[in-house]
């Protein structure tokens, strides 16, 4: 079994190493599900695996909810690992009868071998029996979703790293301070132990079902925009109140965050170390991107320039990984998901207090790739018109600076008084999409690339002005 699971693990979108061999994978931990295979349904059995790299670098530890069945119905096909001692052995991420005793063991607090299924105290509780549908979320995604009766979303954390996962903690942390309004609501959890620390296996949220992601959205009023031709503030694609109240909710959801688990100020010492990793990640980056070298030096201006000139940096829990696609829009507000932080982090690195201006340049960010993906669309153009050019950095620019109001509205500070800490930020960002996208989506590479060679020539060409960065 190891070595099927060996050569099935790196073709999945949610296996993180891709760039590393594995040398071995071993069975860490086996726990039951379920045995109906007498009856003729499955056989279910939630595997952690321990993966040994040929690096001899970090172990990773990854979860499958293996299925097993004599039979497979066709929805279950996708899912294919291999064929095991005359039965059929598959990922069971889409099999109801497998995911369903995840909420319906919630609901009742079963302990299944080291798996304890919780329901959130003071929660709606969740249903301990006919559960009728379930789905594969179906999105791009760094984890795996599901969706059951189109009312609960069952999100299981592939990569295990000991810890409870902050995609629980901080949502809870949230509520205890009573602004878990703009999240959705933690009604459970699966919770085990690896390597003698707590471990979250999954949680499970309400589905917000009426909701549009922002991503989309931004999209959609991109695409609305270029087909009017008219600029963004006079156009039906305008998104500059959408980002504003986008800006406010991601305030209020700092505050949150910074009444529950405090806020301290990093001074100089601290700054320099934050630098430090800005620089070794661009230093990683080059390593994997040549291209890059060329705006080194000019980046790294403005690393000096904060190092030497930002005196005292407030720092708290943040998102960390703040997108279009990780904000949902309801009819009457936005709300914030997946708190896990970058999928490639440590979990040391998750629970490390930032600068709120972190998830701030994450967002900015976003409204640029959002404004110029149609670029990058298949059959597009290699130059791109200059007025769709020109109109997608006004939208983009618009989208920004609507987005900073929004923040400063709610938290009384607007984050481009920070510039040098903020173009800093919007750099680091950038270099760490390059490497993402030219990991998992080559095509998308050269939005953050363009990014990084036109915040080179602005860093050449003189000292950013407060007001005037974006
Ligand atoms: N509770 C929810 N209700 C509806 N959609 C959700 C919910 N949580 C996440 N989503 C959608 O699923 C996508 C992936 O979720 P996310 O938590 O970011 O997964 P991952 O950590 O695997 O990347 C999000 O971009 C969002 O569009
Ligand atoms: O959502 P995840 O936690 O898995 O985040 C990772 O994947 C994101 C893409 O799905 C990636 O985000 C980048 O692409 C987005 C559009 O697809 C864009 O809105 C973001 O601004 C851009 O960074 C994210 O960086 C990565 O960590």
């Amino acid at each position: 079994m190891s070595w099927v699971l060996a050569a099935w693990l790196p073709w999945q979108r949610w296996f993180a190493a891709k760039e590393r061999i594995i040398g071995e994978v071993t069975v860490e931990q086996r726990v039951p599900l379920v045995d109906r295979l007498a009856d003729g349904g499955p056989r279910g059995i939630l595997l952690t695996l321990r993966v040994e790299f040929t690096d001899g670098g970090p172990t990773e530890f990854y979860q499958v909810p293996i299925g097993l069945r004599t039979e497979l119905p066709p929805a279950l096909e996708p899912g294919v690992i291999a064929a095991l001692d005359g039965l059929v052995c598959y990922d069971a991420l889409a099999d109801r009868e497998i995911t369903a005793l995840f909420l319906h063991g919630i609901a009742a607090g079963r302990t299944l071998g080291d798996l304890r299924l919780v329901a959130e105290p003071g929660a709606e509780p969740l249903p301990t029996s006919g559960t009728r549908t379930s789905r594969p979320l179906g999105v791009e995604q760094s984890n795996s979703s599901v969706v059951l009766d189109e009312r609960y979303l069952l999100k299981f954390f592939r990569r295990l790293q000991p810890g409870v996962n902050q995609d629980l903690e901080l949502p809870r942390a949230l509520l205890e301070v009573g602004g878990a309004g703009h999240v959705p609501a933690i009604l459970g959890s699966a919770q085990g132990t690896l390597d003698g620390r707590p471990v979250t296996y999954a949680v499970v949220q309400r589905y917000v079902a009426n909701a549009a992601d922002g991503w989309s959205m931004a999209l959609g009023s991109v695409r609305d925009l270029l087909a009017g031709g008219q600029p963004p503030d006079q156009a039906g694609g305008d998104f500059a109140s959408e980002a504003r109240r986008l800006g406010r909710t991601v305030a209020e959801v700092h505050a949150g965050l910074a009444r529950a688990r405090g806020t301290r100020v990093l001074g100089r010492e601290g700054i320099v170390a934050v630098v430090g990793e800005m620089r070794t990640r661009l230093a990683a980056a080059r390593r994997a991107i040549s291209t890059l070298d060329r705006h080194a030096a000019s980046l790294d201006v403005i690393f000096t320039a904060v190092e030497t000139s930002v005196e005292e940096v407030t720092i708290q829990r943040v998102h960390g990984d703040l997108h279009l696609g990780q904000v949902l829009r309801t009819p009457t507000d936005w709300l914030l998901v997946d708190f896990e932080g970058e999928p490639a982090a440590s979990q040391d690195e998750r629970l490390r207090m930032r600068s709120p201006l972190r998830d701030v340049a994450g967002m900015l960010r976003s409204f640029d790739y959002a404004a110029h993906h149609q670029f990058i669309e298949p059959g597009h153009p290699t130059v791109p018109d200059p007025a769709a050019l020109r109109l997608a950095d006004e939208w983009s620019r618009r989208s920004q600076v609507a987005f900073c109001e929004g923040y400063a509205e709610r938290s009384g500070t607007d984050p481009r008084d920070q510039p040098l800490l903020l173009r800093a930020l919007l750099a680091d960002k950038a270099v760490y999409e390059a490497v993402y996208e030219t990991r998992w989506r080559p095509r998308w590479a050269s939005l953050p690339l363009a990014a990084i060679r036109r915040y080179a020539r602005e860093i050449a060409s003189g000292s950013p002005r407060a007001h005037d960065l974006l």
